[in-house]
């Protein structure tokens, strides 16, 4: 077993955390270290019976919890997030482990989810109910804001620690219990979080975090009926597979799905601002979330003046081991994300598109790919339609406003997209245009947990961050007072 030199060895947890209690099962699934093949951990095996047990806990937690004040909650949610600053080093070397993208965005993401967890501990006192003027003279409308009941989340392996910050954050702050699946591959940074909460205050059987057979563990997630709401980030496939399996008991669903995002660079961009944009949107977690650039539309008349900025630009980056200082690429997370770039590659090519910058298969070792650029890319390429979670950059010319917009527009997806342009009319006439859930001007990065993340289409339902992000885990009361009679 690899020892990762941390401060807290004890953050490093392999158990599930289970009820207020680390518990560890008979069989057990390696957590391998994407940049050397090491397997760094073996976490349980569970499935229906041990799900029932947390969902039972978190019901019986969430009473007490859910009658603090707002106040005391957001106390606890603050220790917890305050906590996971300052063990930001430890945290960020067990994500990197586990996940493999680089120490510097590890590092960043332990703030992005640590901030999740403080912005909806302060939302919780921001609970506000209503009153509506009574329809009938002796009649009183309040409508009062309660929580949902027990959630479950099942989060995916690009953001081992955000996914949870975001999906716990609103539950715990709205009074509610959850329990947690975390993907199989990445397990580690969401244990680590779990020996935080407790040490914040978070009560036992509260939180459970389990890890197994993902069929087995929704399975009783969505037909357990004391369950009153799931969120999901993931895949489009499993997303609509859960969505069915709620609608038996009629349970909430939130969903942040698959992406295709188009970036645009209009004619009137700000060429060196467009390049810094398409690299860190392009190339962020290896390029490895549902946010990233997936298709960039350059207008013809900055087209060639844009590629050979961004071939340099590209050819700047550092693959390597995330644990190394300085690596900007890291590994993908295993061999089917190897796959689908080489043929997304492959299938652009033989199509007509020209490669730039031939990255591909690196010598670092199996999960590792060089950032490749391809440039005229057509639109008849699978780039074209599919994401590719991946270090590819295809690089396809338009040539007016108008069409530039409809090829960005041309997906079942809508989850981000983005646009370079200076000209305020047509600032605002794609920002208008674009049929997506979040969209970035002038910048590649979106992510923060203050505004509302979610997507439109097959890009999911519900918003995740934000005042927005709390209402999904809050039931409205319409609570009607009558026999008020009027004065004399
Ligand atoms: N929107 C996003 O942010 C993400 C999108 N994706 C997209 O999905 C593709 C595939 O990635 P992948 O990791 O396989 O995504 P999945 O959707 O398979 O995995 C996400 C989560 O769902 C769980 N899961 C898998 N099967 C089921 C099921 N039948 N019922 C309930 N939960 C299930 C996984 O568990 P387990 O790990 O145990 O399999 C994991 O916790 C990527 O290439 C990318 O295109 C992937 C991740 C995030
Ligand atoms: O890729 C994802 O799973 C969504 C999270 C991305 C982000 O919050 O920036």
């Amino acid at each position: 077993m690899t020892d990762l030199g941390l401060s807290r060895p004890d953050l490093f947890q392999q158990d599930c955390y289970l009820a207020g209690e680390w518990t560890g099962a008979g069989e057990r699934i390696p957590v391998v270290n994407p940049a050397n093949g090491e397997t760094i951990a073996n976490v349980p095996k569970m499935g229906a019976s041990e799900t029932r047990k947390a969902i039972a806990a978190a019901e019986e937690a969430m009473k007490p919890w859910a009658a603090k004040t707002a106040r005391e909650r957001a106390g606890v949610m603050r220790r917890w997030a305050d906590l996971m600053r300052e063990h930001t080093e430890d945290l960020a070397i067990i994500m990197t482990a586990e996940e493999g993208k680089p120490l510097k965005e590890s590092r960043g993401e332990i703030e992005y989810s640590a901030g999740f967890l403080e912005w909806f501990g302060e939302e919780a006192k921001r609970i506000y109910g209503d009153t509506i003027p009574g329809h009938q003279p002796d009649k009183r409308i309040f409508v009062l804001k309660q929580p949902v009941g027990v959630c479950a989340a099942i989060t995916p392996w690009n953001f081992p620690s955000a996914m949870i910050g975001r999906k716990v954050g609103p539950a715990l702050a709205a009074g509610c219990g959850m329990v947690i699946k975390p993907a199989t591959a990445t397990p580690l940074s969401a244990f680590a979080m779990c020996v935080l909460a407790e040490e914040a205050g978070v009560p036992k059987g509260l939180l459970s975090c389990l890890t197994g057979s993902a069929g087995e563990i929704a399975g009783e997630m969505t037909s357990n009926f004391a369950v009153r709401k799931l969120s999901f980030t993931g895949s489009t496939e499993v997303g609509s597979k859960l969505m069915e399996q709620c609608a038996a008991n009629i349970t909430k669903i939130s969903l942040e799905l698959g992406g295709n995002a188009p970036f645009l660079v209009f004619d009137d961009a700000d060429l060196d601002d467009a390049v810094a944009g398409a690299i860190s949107c392009k190339f962020r977690n290896a390029g490895q979330t549902c946010v990233c650039a997936n298709r960039i539309y350059v207008q013809a008349g900055i087209y060639d003046a844009f590629l050979e900025k961004f071939e340099q630009a590209v050819r700047a980056l550092k693959v390597g081991n995330g644990s190394d200082e300085g690596t900007d690429i890291g590994p993908l997370i295993d061999k089917d994300g190897i796959e689908k770039v080489k043929e997304h590659r492959r299938d652009a090519v033989d199509k007509g598109a020209r490669v730039l910058v031939e990255g591909g298969p690196s010598e670092k070792g199996d999960l590792f790919y060089a950032p490749t650029l391809l440039a005229d890319v057509p639109t008849s390429a699978k780039v074209s339609t599919e994401e590719t979670f991946g270090p590819l950059a295809p690089v396809f010319k338009f040539d007016s406003e108008e069409e530039g917009i409809r090829l960005a527009n041309d997906t079942v997806f809508g989850l981000a997209a983005y646009f370079y342009a200076r000209d305020y009319a047509r600032v605002m006439r794609v920002a208008e245009a674009l049929e997506y859930g979040i969209v970035g001007h002038n910048t590649g990065l979106i992510s923060t947990e203050v505004a509302p993340f979610g997507g439109v289409k097959q890009s999911g339902l519900g918003r995740e961050g934000s005042k927005y992000g709390i209402e999904d885990y809050l039931e409205i009361k319409y609570l009607c007072m009558s026999g008020i009679e009027p004065r004399g």
